[in-house]
């Protein structure tokens, strides 16, 4: 099992990853939270069908775990859902010494830990991820719900206490997930390293390759992990570089949004968000970067990069209240090199043109 340390300004807490470190949850849980009165999991109907027994069997000797089943996916990150698990927490005597353990993808990791963060004013909780995506979500601290008017709208920054990433879970994903999964790797290379690009590049030549080889596995969450980890070490709450790690997202949230959240993965709306940002970064700064290349790599990975007629407008209305917004205009991250990113505010008229070049819509 390999450990990784993440420092932020609150919280310095490790990140193990490894072939079946679940085993060692218990240690883990003795030696990184001590004592706690209650353990509290939280997961969604899938992970619990697949894997729950396996994580409650190594959790034996820390007496009864509380369980609570949400429903997977997105549609977990509702305020229905999180006052539910509120007020099962509370019936189930959860106090303030008690611990949630975050079971499953990034979802269930931001409404468990928005609740961990809420309840009683917030208590301790742990990510155990099950996606490929998580090696982003579980890291770092931010925790949300959606609000109808926009994506993970309702949150905090609160840290865990560990993170256990064990490679045998995702051996189960479907493809689609290995690919949104894929997507916010791609992001933590092109925001901060052309060879780990090139890695990934060289390495994923079709989906499957992510869960083929463990060793590659491993080397691209590590490395994902760590490009996040240093930003997040410098900007814990995004007053500055960690807006960064928002690479492809201005124009993703607004795309989840618009398709109903769900619709679209997480993954395949920061795609097409990146393709989008790439493009300008490419016009505007002149970077030695083939798009060509880069779109016919992830089409044979099976990503679709055409968002379903949508009009620029209707995306634009998401766009404004996006959190990194200014005075209700958007500001996107942008690459000055592949590894180099910046924060830019950008002019509508010239967004929509890009838009519809890409995009090739007339509306
Ligand atoms: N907090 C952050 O920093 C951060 C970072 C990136 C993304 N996110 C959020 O994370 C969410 C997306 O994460 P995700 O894709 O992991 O979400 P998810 O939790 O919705 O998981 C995706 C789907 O895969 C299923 N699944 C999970 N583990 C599985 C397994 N091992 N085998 C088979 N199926 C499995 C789930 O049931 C779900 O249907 C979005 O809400 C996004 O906004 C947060
Ligand atoms: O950790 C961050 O900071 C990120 O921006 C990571 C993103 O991949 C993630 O999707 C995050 O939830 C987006 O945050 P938001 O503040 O734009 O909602
Ligand atoms: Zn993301």
């Amino acid at each position: 099992m390999e450990k990784l340390q993440i420092l932020t300004e609150s919280k310095k807490y490790p990140v193990f990853i490894g072939e079946d470190s679940i085993q060692s949850i218990s240690e883990l849980l003795k030696d990184n939270v001590g004592a706690y009165s209650k353990l509290l999991i939280i997961t969604d109907e899938t992970v619990a069908s697949l894997h729950l027994e396996v994580l409650q069997s190594y959790l034996k000797e820390n007496g009864q775990a509380a369980v609570h089943i949400v429903p997977a996916g997105e549609s977990c990150k509702t305020f229905k859902v999180y006052e539910d698990c509120l007020s099962f927490a509370i019936q189930e005597g959860l106090d303030r010494k008690s611990v949630i353990i975050a079971f499953g993808g990034g979802a269930v990791g931001d409404l468990a830990g928005f609740v961990a963060a809420s309840f009683m004013r917030g208590i301790r909780f742990v990510q155990v991820p099950t996606t490929i995506l998580a090696h982003d979500s579980a890291v770092g601290g931010k925790v949300a719900i959606n609000h109808p008017l926009g994506k993970n709208m309702v949150g905090a920054f609160h840290q865990p206490e560990f993170v256990l990433y064990d490679i045998q879970f995702l051996q189960t994903l479907p493809a689609k997930e290995l690919r949104s999964g894929f997507a916010e790797a791609i992001k933590h290379a092109l925001i901060s390293d052309i060879s780990f690009y090139e890695y990934l590049k060289e390495n994923i030549t079709e989906i499957n390759d992510l869960i083929r080889n463990q060793d590659v596995l491993i080397y691209i969450l590590k490395k994902g992990i760590q490009v996040k980890a240093d930003i997040v070490e410098k900007d814990e709450k995004e007053a500055g570089v960690r807006a960064f790690l928002n690479f492809g997202h201005t124009l993703g949230h607004a795309i989840e949004a618009e398709a109903g959240y769900g619709t679209i993965t997480h993954g395949e709306a920061v795609m097409i968000g990146m393709v989008f940002a790439l493009k300008i970064s490419i016009e505007t700064y002149d970077i030695p970067f083939s798009l060509v290349d880069f779109i016919s790599w992830i089409r044979v990975l099976g990503y679709q990069i055409e968002p379903t007629q949508v009009s620029f407008e209707q995306l634009w209305q998401w766009m404004v209240r996006d959190k990194k917004a200014v005075q209700n205009n958007p500001v996107f991250v942008l690459l000055k090199e592949i590894g180099e990113p910046e924060l830019v505010k950008l002019d509508k008229t010239y967004l929509q043109k890009v838009y519809h070049e890409l995009f090739s819509l007339s509306n």
